[in-house]
């Protein structure tokens, strides 16, 4: 069917209407700084690769600093499997030799991190690809796990290799870059104090950002709608004791654990709040941030 000058004009209508309906959203957001932890499972779709490059491009025309961090689990675990190394992971987390950092480092800081600044580079803006090592933005200390045997109850600490974890954010390439109008593209790559390379997990190295340059939102986006509660509804708003007697009830488990974890910890250091959202949405950071539906799940600093 052909469209009609009318319908035409009634588009318009339509698109002139939501976006004057955004102002009062655009107006809270405009100056602030918002940290998006962008998940490497999102990255191989293409419309909501695509549609993720536009959202960040748009953040920006209107006055928002966005500060993306990326993952890259799965084209991580692509790369070793075609060198033949097997990954195991313990509590979320790839055990990492000091040949598997190597390649980890080359993949996160090198093909995926450019993709990502690519994504947003298309849609108009400016990105610039950067990891953790850059600028001494993530110093990372070695990450040690304890595990309670259930029988004996004795705990043993087990060895990850060269996982890391923050230990200090220097913010201040984040300025700079921000400063000139670009965009940083964060690869989760961190140096310890030997000068080791450290493999981040990526919504780790997004929660220490975030606390770090006191962001307004840290964006989550994840492949479940936010966080769930018993009957798999959707919780709009979690804190810290509710949060902690669901991990114990055992209603949040597995790679949740460590996102809601993190989550607490940012807003503990300084970002405002942060939300667990579904990346499987198209524009799920325009919905979250420019609409009355914003969705997911919210989790406020005090
Ligand atoms: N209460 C819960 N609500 C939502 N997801 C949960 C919950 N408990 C466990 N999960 C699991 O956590 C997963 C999200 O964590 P993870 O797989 O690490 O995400 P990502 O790869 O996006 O970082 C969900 O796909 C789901 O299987
Ligand atoms: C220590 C650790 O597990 N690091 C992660 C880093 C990438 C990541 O976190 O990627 P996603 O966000 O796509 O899962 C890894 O090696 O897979």
């Amino acid at each position: 069917m052909t469209e009609t000058p009318q319908d035409i004009r009634e588009d318009g209508q339509r698109q002139a209407a939501i976006l004057a309906s955004a102002l009062p959203y655009l107006r809270r957001y405009a100056g602030d700084t918002i940290v998006v932890k962008y998940g490497g499972h999102a990255m191989g779709v293409d419309h909501l690769s695509n549609a993720f490059g536009h959202d960040i491009a748009l953040l920006k025309l209107v006055g928002v600093n966005p500060i993306i961090v990326h993952g890259g689990g799965p084209q991580i675990s692509a790369m070793l499997e075609r060198l033949q190394l097997r990954s195991t992971f313990i509590d979320g987390l790839r055990v990492t030799d000091a040949a598997m950092v190597e390649i980890i480092e080359m993949v996160l800081s090198g093909s995926v991190n450019k993709q990502v600044a690519d994504l947003i580079n298309r849609a108009g803006a400016l990105a610039v690809g950067i990891s953790g090592k850059d600028g001494g933005l993530i110093r990372a200390r070695k990450l040690t796990r304890t595990v309670r045997d259930e029988d004996s109850l004795i705990e043993r600490e087990l060895d990850l290799g060269f996982v890391g974890e923050p230990s200090k954010i220097d913010p201040r390439v984040l300025y700079s870059l921000l400063g000139s109008g670009l965009i940083p593209v964060i690869a989760p790559v961190g140096v310890g104090d030997q000068g080791e390379t450290f493999n981040i997990n990526a919504d780790t190295a997004a929660g220490a950002i975030s606390g770090a340059v006191n962001a307004s939102r840290l964006l989550m986006l994840t492949d479940v709608p936010g966080v769930l509660d018993e009957n798999g509804k959707l919780i709009p708003e979690l804190t810290a004791e509710d949060a902690q007697r669901r991990i114990e009830a055992g209603q949040i488990t597995g790679g949740m654990i460590p996102k809601v974890e993190t989550c607490l910890k940012a807003v503990r250091e300084g970002a405002k709040a942060a939300v667990i959202l579904d990346g499987r949405v198209p524009h799920a950071c325009l919905l979250e941030l420019f609409t009355k539906s914003g969705s997911g799940t919210l989790i406020r600093g005090t």
